[in-house]
């Protein structure tokens, strides 16, 4: 059987084959799979946007696939929404940067700062199909028009990333909007943005989203923690930012296996770091600083201490004089 790429439309057409086939007991378990994992996919989807969002949208019940009025933001309202890849550019030794056209180039994506991407596949796994569904963050600017780009690490094995990495100019992907952290200009006067890996692409979307607007003051310090400095890949980037931006936002890098001669910051992103980087809770000139993390577990862990009714009350921040409701992570 090929590939399922896009989670309703082939997996409609699969399943009226299906059922065109004579109806023998193997038809009707790979029937029964199949219905299983869409059934997984939508309980999934669901419970996955419920707890991120606050519930403030509704689960996913039917798809809706691509919107025929390009007058309208491509994302607006809820459902999913189909995604050609135009094209792919490889950013470094495990990275890839995936650009989507929107159906119509005038048209913008009606995503908000700040929002992430639910991508849904059914890649086969031991002959069973078996949904993968995991957020991604674009990470072009959020007002332009015609396109939605990813940049997606490639982690060992990893289904989803692999599935991304191995698409084609041409092929499509479903998604659904969302929403993140709901960004509010100046209610801060400075955030501290802790990134661990692939974890900068949330922190990318709202740097450019806070920089680009000109009644945002928001200062915004960047520390981004990551293993060589080869996994560094937006270095141009971030220059040009804070130099067209200066005293508003600076970067820093921390390399926790530098290679030699390198000049970045050797290391974790721990309290002393973050102490020497100015980022103490306490300091006067942070009394309304927030800060917002995305890494891998261990990074989060050390970052905010445990889950649940445990998070954000022990850990780093916690040590450095950060209450719960000045941490937010992704
Ligand atoms: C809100 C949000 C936004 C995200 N945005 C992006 C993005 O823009 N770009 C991006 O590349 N990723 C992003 N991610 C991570 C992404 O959703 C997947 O978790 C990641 O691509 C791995 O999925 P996979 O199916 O390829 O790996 P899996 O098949 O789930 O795992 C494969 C292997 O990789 C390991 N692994 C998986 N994730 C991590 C991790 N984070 N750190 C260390 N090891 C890991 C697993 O332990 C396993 O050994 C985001 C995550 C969240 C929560």
């Amino acid at each position: 059987m090929p590939p399922i790429n896009n989670l309703f439309r082939p997996f409609f057409a699969q399943n009226t084959r299906l059922l065109r086939q004579p109806f023998s007991t193997p038809r009707r378990a790979e029937i029964m799979t199949t219905q299983v994992a869409f059934a997984a996919a939508a309980v999934g989807i669901g419970a996955y946007v419920y707890m991120r969002s606050g519930a403030t949208a509704a689960p996913a019940t039917s798809a809706t696939g691509a919107s025929s009025d390009t007058t309208k933001p491509y994302f607006s309202g809820f459902g999913f929404r189909t995604l050609k890849l135009h094209s792919s550019e490889v950013v470094n030794h495990n990275t890839k940067k995936l650009r989507f056209e929107l159906p119509d180039p005038n048209q913008s994506s009606g995503l908000t700062l700040s929002s992430a991407l639910l991508t849904v596949s059914f890649p086969p796994t031991n002959g069973r199909w078996t949904p993968v569904i995991r957020p991604y963050t674009p990470t072009n600017p959020l007002d332009e028009p015609g396109f939605v780009e990813l940049t997606v690490k490639l982690y060992p094995d990893g289904k989803q990333s692999g599935y991304l990495h191995s698409l084609k100019p041409g092929d499509i992907i479903s998604c659904l909007r969302i929403p993140e952290y709901v960004w509010q200009p100046n209610k801060h006067d400075h955030v501290a943005l802790i990134a661990g890996g692939a974890g900068i692409t949330p922190m990318y979307q709202l740097i450019q989203g806070i920089l680009a607007n000109p009644e945002d003051n928001t200062r915004i310090t960047l520390v981004w923690g990551v293993n060589g400095d080869r996994d560094i890949f937006l270095k141009k980037e971030f220059a040009e930012l804070q130099s067209k931006y200066p005293g508003r936002f600076r970067a820093e890098y921390v390399v926790s296996q530098p290679e030699a001669g390198s000049t970045y910051r050797k290391g974790y992103v721990n309290g002393k770091v973050l102490e020497e980087l100015g980022l103490g809770a306490n300091e006067a000139k942070n009394k309304s600083i927030k800060v917002m993390i995305c890494g891998p577990p261990a990074m989060e862990k050390a970052l905010k201490g445990g889950k649940g009714p445990f998070a954000n009350k022990t850990g780093v921040l916690h040590e450095l004089g950060y209450k719960p409701d000045q941490i937010y992570s992704f």
